[in-house]
C-alpha cells in the first residue's frame, strides 16, 4: 500500500530507528495499513472537514520562535491580519480543543484542560528524557508529546485512536515546522495495535487511559511489553481513596463519562503493577482534579467538570460517586 506524502516523516523516523533496532521492523510493515484504517473517512463524518481545514492552513513565514519547553506550547511568527484570521477560523474547525494550551502565531488556544498542570506534576519525577525513545499512549492532541520533545527526547510517538486529535496534532505540526527536528510523531491507533513484545521504548506514558480499559491488567501488560528492559512507565489515572485492596467500579457513567471501569486506590494500583512484574513502583503525586484544571473555554464550549459534579457537594459526581482524583505512579520494567 502506498504511503501518502504526509506520512513521510513518520515513515522515515521508523526506518531510521529500525536500522538500529530490528524490533521495529514488524511495526514498520504495518504502518501503511494502520494509517489507512485510522484515517478512514468512514470513521467519523467530520474527518474530511478536519483534513481540509489543516490542508488549507496558509504557508507560514520561515522565521519563527518555537517554545516546546514552556507551559504554553508556542510558535511565535509574524502573521498579517488576514493570515491570522484565516488560521483562527481553520483551527476553530478542529474544535473542541481539549488538551493544551497552545499559542500558534499569536492565536491563543485555551483548551478545556490545563494539560501543563499535569506536566508540572509529572516532569520532576521523570528520568531525564534526553536521548530517550518515548511512547505516549492516549496522548490526545499531542500537547504532552511536544513537551517531551521539548525536554530532549530523541523520538516521541503519540498513539491515540481519535482522528480529531490526529488532525489537531497535524495543525500544530504545521506551525512547529521542523523546529523539533521531526522527533515528534502521531499514529492514529490504539494500544492494542502496538505489536506484541516490542521491548523498544525507554519511557512509556499512559495518562488518563487506564480507567477507560475494561481489562486493566491487560493494559498494564501491554505497556510493559512496549518498554525496553529497565525502561520507565509513567502511569496517570483516576483513583479513589483506600487501601491495597480498594477498587471502585462505577455504573454506566462516571462524572458523565461512559466507558469508565476500574478506579483503584493508588495503593491498589501499586499492588497491581507489582503483580505485573514492575519494579521500583512509587506514587509520585495524588490530588483531586480542580475546576480550574478542567473547564469549558472558547475552544471547548461543551459542558465540563463543573457540570459533572453535584452542585450541592463538589466532592461528589452527579452520579453520587467520589469526585475525580488522580494519581501518578512511576515504575520500571526489570532490566536484563
Ligand atoms: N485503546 C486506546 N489506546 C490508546 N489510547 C486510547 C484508547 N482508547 C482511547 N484512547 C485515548 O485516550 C485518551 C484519554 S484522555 C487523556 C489524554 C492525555 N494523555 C492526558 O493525560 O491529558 C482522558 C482524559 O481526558 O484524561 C483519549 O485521547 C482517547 O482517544
Amino acid at each position: 500500500m502506498a504511503l501518502p506524502d504526509d506520512h513521510r516523516g513518520l515513515y522515515q523516523a521508523f526506518l531510521d530507528l529500525a536500522a538500529d533496532n530490528e524490533a521495529l521492523l514488524p511495526w514498520l510493515a504495518r504502518l501503511p495499513a494502520q494509517l489507512a484504517t485510522g484515517l478512514d473517512k468512514k470513521r467519523h463524518g467530520d474527518l474530511s472537514a478536519w483534513e481540509k481545514a489543516v490542508k488549507k492552513l496558509p504557508a507560514l513565514p520561515e522565521a519563527r520562535q518555537v517554545a516546546l519547553d514552556a507551559d504554553t506550547v508556542s510558535v511565535e511568527m509574524a502573521l498579517d491580519e488576514s493570515q491570522r484570521r484565516q488560521c483562527f477560523n481553520l483551527l476553530k474547525k478542529l474544535a473542541p480543543w481539549r488538551k493544551g494550551p497552545f499559542n500558534l502565531g499569536g492565536i491563543e488556544i485555551d483548551t478545556e484542560w490545563r494539560s501543563d498542570w499535569k506536566w508540572q506534576r509529572v516532569a520532576p519525577h521523570l528520568s531525564d528524557l534526553r536521548y530517550r525513545k518515548v511512547l505516549d499512549v492516549g496522548g490526545g492532541s499531542g500537547y504532552h508529546a511536544w513537551r517531551m520533545a521539548g525536554a530532549g527526547a530523541a523520538f516521541v510517538l503519540v498513539i491515540d485512536p481519535s482522528p480529531r486529535f490526529y488532525w489537531q496534532f497535524q495543525a500544530v505540526r504545521h506551525f512547529v515546522g521542523d523546529a523539533d527536528g521531526h522527533r515528534t510523531h502521531f499514529l492514529p491507533v490504539g494500544i492494542e495495535d502496538v505489536p506484541e513484545n516490542l521491548g523498544f521504548f525507554d519511557t512509556v506514558f499512559s495518562m488518563g487511559v487506564l480507567y477507560h480499559r475494561a481489562s486493566p491488567f491487560e493494559h498494564l501488560n501491554q505497556l510493559k511489553a512496549a518498554l525496553a528492559p529497565g525502561g520507565e512507565l509513567v502511569l496517570e489515572t483516576l483513583v479513589v481513596e483506600g487501601d491495597e485492596q480498594t477498587v471502585f467500579v462505577p455504573g454506566e457513567r462516571y462524572a458523565a463519562m461512559p466507558n469508565v471501569y476500574f478506579l483503584p486506590s493508588s495503593k491498589a494500583l501499586c499492588h497491581w503493577l507489582t503483580r505485573c512484574g514492575f519494579e521500583n513502583v512509587r506514587v509520585v503525586d495524588e490530588a483531586p482534579t480542580t475546576l480550574s484544571e478542567q473547564r469549558s473555554t472558547e475552544w471547548m464550549t461543551y459542558q465540563s467538570l463543573a457540570d459533572f459534579l453535584d452542585p450541592e457537594d463538589p466532592t461528589r459526581t452527579i452520579e453520587g460517586y467520589p469526585a475525580p482524583r488522580r494519581a501518578i505512579v512511576v515504575a520500571n520494567k526489570p532490566g536484563n
